[in-house]
């Protein structure tokens, strides 16, 4: 058995809160979104796990999130790698929009497909295909190889770039994905084995703090 990846959702941001679309937009946590993420740290904790390298986006949200995690964990100073590659899926002109406010527009069932599917691009931005080609091959040369070689890993990111990567984790098809909406600041410890497939999934809280 090799070693262990915990990916975490970052808790409620601002944008959340105010139901708008935001991609790569740099809104902070809101006082909830603080909570969530060190309420994901309290049950790593108990879980008893101690990391060997933290991996983040470059958007605050994610960024405040991890150090959270590490905070609570006792590893405030643990060597974190920054990387606009695990950045959410870019919204494109949708960015900055109300979520409400575009399905009286273009109509309940665009949005949704904008929203979830697989490969459809909201104009101007990333389908979650496009946020996949350039999560996975990070995923695959800097992660993927500390989890193998034993490490315990932590990545800190967000709903889109990880549903990415749970898409291939969990080898879910693109129908599928379609219904995956990942709860903020509740970690996923997945065990690997040594041919990098799947060996246990944990999730550690409620799945029900989704936004
Ligand atoms: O606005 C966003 O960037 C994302 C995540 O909050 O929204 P969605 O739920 O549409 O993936």
């Amino acid at each position: 058995m090799s070693g262990t990846l915990v990916l975490v959702r970052h808790g409620q941001s601002e944008w959340n809160l105010k139901n708008l679309f935001t991609g790569w937009k740099n809104p902070d946590l809101t006082e909830k979104g603080v909570t969530e993420a060190e309420e994901g740290a309290r049950a790593l904790k108990e879980y008893g796990i101690q990391f060997d390298i933290a991996f983040t986006s470059v958007l605050l949200r994610a960024e405040r999130t991890c150090q959270i995690i590490l905070d609570l964990i006792d590893q405030p100073d643990l060597e974190t790698i920054h990387d606009e590659a695990l950045n959410e899926r870019d919204y494109g002109d949708l960015a900055g929009l109300n979520k409400d406010d575009a399905r009286e527009k273009w109509g309940e069932e665009q949005v949704h497909i904008w929203r979830r599917s697989y490969d459809v691009p909201p104009p101007g931005g990333e389908s979650l295909k496009d946020t996949g080609a350039r999560v996975w091959p990070y995923y695959m040369t800097e992660i993927l190889p500390r989890v193998l070689s034993g490490q315990k890993v932590l990545v800190a990111a967000h709903g889109n770039s990880l549903r990415s990567l749970v898409m291939v984790l969990d080898r879910m098809g693109r129908d599928e994905i379609t219904g995956l909406n990942l709860a903020t600041g509740v970690p996923m410890v997945y065990r690997l084995n040594a041919n990098s497939t799947v060996a246990s999934k944990e999730i550690l809280g409620d799945m029900s703090a989704a936004h």
